[in-house]
Formats: C-alpha cells, structure tokens, sequence
C-alpha cells in the first residue's frame, strides 16, 4: 500500500497495489501496520457496503458529532465514485476546503478520511458498490451532515443534475463559516 497526501490536512490516498497473475489478482485492502507507521492510527470497528443501483446517486455530505466523530476508509469495489470531503475540524489548518477523488474498482484507490471531515460522494456508473471501515459505531441520534451543494464550498462535481438524493440529505443545511464545524479536542 503506498501512501499519498491531498491538499487538506491529515487526509490521505491509500493506492492498493494487486499482484495479478493468471487467476486475476490478489490485493491487501486494510493493513493496520503500514498505517501505523504512517502516523494514522485506524481502529476499524465497524465495516460497511452500500450499493447504489444508479449512476447519478450522491450520498452525503456526512459525519458524526463529538463524541461519536469517526475516521473511515472509503474504497469502491465495483463501479466508480467521485468520492468528496469537506474539512470542518475547526482547529485545522485546511478547515473549510474540499477535496475529491475518483474511486474505481479498476484504480484500487482508497480515502482515509479523519474525524472532523464531512464525507459524500458521487457514483460515476450503475451497480456501484461501496466498502467503507469506520472507527466508531453507528449513532444515529449524532449524525450530521451539511449540502452538498453548498456554496460556501462550492465542490467541484462532475454532474449535478438530475441526482438520486435520499430525502434526509435534500435536508441538510448549508454551513457556516463561522459558527458551525467539529472541535475535536
Ligand atoms: C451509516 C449506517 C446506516 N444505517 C442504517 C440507517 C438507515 O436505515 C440505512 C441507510 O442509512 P443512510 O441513509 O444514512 O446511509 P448512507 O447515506 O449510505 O450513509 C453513509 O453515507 C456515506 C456518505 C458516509 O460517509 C457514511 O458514513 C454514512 O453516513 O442504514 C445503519 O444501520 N448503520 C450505519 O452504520
């Protein structure tokens, strides 16, 4: 696993590297160690798939509220995403800044996406499927999210009409810069 940086602070690439032989290919997904000596510290307590039947369905911009706030890794295992994510840690040096990635089955790219960050994305074909780690449990009474369409971030998506988007996201609010965002510490 190779590890690269993104523009926002803490954000990381993780490119799988398969080995392919006459069968296909074989390829470590998660390695707790090759974080670790990278400084992340990932601890996977729950693991997740999400199918979308449909090109053109956006899930998010989500996260989870102190003290339920989780790191994931985000991998697509079959289709491709546009996969987004939003500093809103407020102690950050890149809070309030976006940044996005295309996520294949065929690129074997992976998001690790840290606590304080909100998280969405864009599928880029049908029959897309999703796997993501998180390091905390599900909590429903701390879920939070923001528009994905916001302006005070003005993200940068590939298609932004005619969008398959759950009637719990068309109902997240637009962020504020200055009263709104996660503090971690
Ligand atoms: C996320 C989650 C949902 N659920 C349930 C709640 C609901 O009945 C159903 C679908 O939930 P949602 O509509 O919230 O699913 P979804 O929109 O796919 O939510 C996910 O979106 C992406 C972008 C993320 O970053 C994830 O952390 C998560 O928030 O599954 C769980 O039981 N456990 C979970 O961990």
């Amino acid at each position: 696993m190779v590890i690269h940086p993104t523009p926002l602070h803490q954000a990381v690439i993780l490119e799988m590297q398969p080995i392919l032989d006459n069968r296909g290919y074989f390829v470590r997904s998660f390695c707790k160690k090759t974080l670790d000596d990278h400084g992340i510290s990932f601890d996977n307590v729950q693991s997740n798939i999400a199918y979308n039947r449909n090109h053109g369905t956006l899930r998010g911009m989500h996260f989870q509220l102190p003290p339920y706030c989780e790191d994931k890794i985000v991998s697509c295992i079959q289709g491709s995403i546009y996969d987004v994510i939003i500093d809103i840690n407020r102690e950050s040096p890149t809070f309030g800044k976006w940044f996005g990635i295309t996520l294949s089955e065929n690129n074997h790219m992976s998001l690790y996406v840290p606590k304080g960050f909100a998280h969405g994305y864009l599928t880029l074909s049908s029959n897309t499927s999703i796997h993501y780690m998180v390091s905390n449990y599900y909590a429903p009474s701390y879920e939070s999210g923001v528009r994905w369409d916001d302006k005070t971030f003005g993200i940068n998506w590939p298609l932004e009409d005619n969008l398959i988007i759950s009637e719990k996201d068309k109902q997240w609010q637009n962020f504020n810069m200055i009263t709104d965002g996660i503090i971690l510490s």
